[in-house]
Parts: C-alpha cells; structure tokens; sequence
C-alpha cells in the first residue's frame, strides 16, 4: 500500500491531483471515461485547488458521491453544493451539473439511497459490483471513511451498494454512503490527509493496523494511495 509523505498541504494537493491526472488518464484511453468518487469535508478545498491544474478531457469525467449528507443542495454540510459552488457555478473547471450523480434530497435516507444505488446500476448494467475507476476518499479523526464509522452496524453491509445512514455521529445525522463491497472492488483509492489533528488516527491505521474504517480500504485488485503532508504523517517512518 503506497504511503507518500509529503511536506505540507500543498503537496498533498499537487501529489493528490497527478495521481488523478494518470487515472483519468488511464480510464479515458482504457474505456473512453472517467468514473471517479468524490468524498466531502477537507477533500473538497483540495479538489477546488487541484483540478483547475490538471490536463484532462472534463467531458469525459462522470463524478459520484462516496457519501453525501442529506441536506438541501444550498445548505453548508451538502458535498454536492461544495461542488457545485467551488468548481461548478465559479467557473474554475469546465464540468457541467449533470456530470454529477446527484443524491435525492427532501426524502427518506431509505429512499436516497435506493435512488442512488439504482442510478448507480445504469453505469454498470449487470455488474455484481460497481468497479469505480478511482474513490477519491478521506479520514475523519475518529477514523471514518465516507459515512462509515467506527463500531457502526454498516461495516458489514455487504448486500447493498449504497446504504442509507440516519444515526451519523458526526452531523448531519442522515446520509447515504457507498459500502465497503463497493469502495473495495474500486479500481484505485486515494486517501489525502493533512494536519497535525489526523497524526493519531494515521497512526493507529497505518502503523498499528487497528481495525478501523479507513483502514478497511483495501481495493481486491487495485490500489490504495495514501497522501499525507508531515504533520498527518508525524509517527510513520520517514
Ligand atoms: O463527514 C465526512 O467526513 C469525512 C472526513 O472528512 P475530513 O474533513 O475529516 O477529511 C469525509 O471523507 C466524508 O465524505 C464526509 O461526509
């Protein structure tokens, strides 16, 4: 599992954007399209840096949600509304709103994620499971993944593809989020960290291998990048 350390937040965006850049790459001459997953929080700012600098056919890119909270489109916590705001409405990459998988909002997590999960099927007609060309992912301090959380009972979800969650610790409480059949049968993960308040979490993932969430993500056939600046990567071997 490559780990890369690298000196700040910045790098962490530079590094994070070519290995988007190659993938996309990849996938674009491999099957004609990119399918790459988009998670929110600290993710988000580094996307609104990077992709305005990388070289790609945008026209080729289909962007989903590895979770999304379930909130109005306008409202602070909506990924897609970070989205939307940072790379769509201000013009900084040419991606259209339709490109996006949108999640359902004002119904049931129930019914969001059934709605998800079906739209996810039309790309991948007859498939058991959905091979995404790249998740780009995150790792809150408590060591969660998309809206997968420590202890919690989705962990061993493994009938569904998209599962509904109502009782998120971290807020908002309702959300859909991909399951670990599905971000694990990815073609490559990314994982990008930064800050000192991750360094614990990284620790415990990536050296004492405990079992939590982000260090469930481990693709059957494909990769797992981890990216992380110095001060989210102080107790790894340099
Ligand atoms: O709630 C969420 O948290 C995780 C981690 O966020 P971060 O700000 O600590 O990087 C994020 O990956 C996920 O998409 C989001 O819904």
């Amino acid at each position: 599992m490559p780990v890369i350390i690298v000196e700040n937040k910045e790098k962490v965006i530079e590094k994070l954007s070519e290995i988007i850049e190659k993938t996309a790459a990849s996938s674009i001459s491999k099957h004609g399209k990119f399918l790459v997953g988009f998670s929110g929080g600290s993710l988000a700012p580094f996307l609104a840096t990077g992709l305005p600098k990388i070289k790609t056919d945008f026209s080729k890119w289909t962007i989903f949600f590895c979770d999304e909270r379930l909130v109005p489109v306008n409202d602070p916590d909506s990924t897609f509304g970070l989205y939307k705001k940072t790379l769509i409405d201000s013009g900084a990459v040419p991606l259209k709103e339709d490109q996006f998988v949108q999640i359902k909002q004002g119904v049931s997590a129930e019914e969001a994620a059934t709605a998800y999960e079906n739209k996810v099927k039309e790309f991948f007609p007859n498939e058991k499971l959905p091979v995404f060309d790249l998740l780009l992912l995150g790792m809150g301090p408590d060591g969660h993944t998309c809206s997968l959380f420590p202890g919690h009972k989705l962990l061993n979800e493994t009938s569904r593809w998209i599962a509904p969650i109502t009782d998120s610790p971290k807020p908002p409480p309702s959300r859909v989020t991909m399951t670990f059949p599905v971000v694990n049968n990815a073609d490559v993960c990314a994982i990008a960290a930064s800050g000192k308040e991750k360094a614990d979490m990284i620790k415990r993932v990536l050296v004492d291998k405990e079992n939590l969430p982000a260090a469930r993500v481990q693709p059957a056939s494909g990769n797992v990048y981890w990216i992380v600046d110095k001060d989210a990567g102080l107790h790894l071997n340099k």
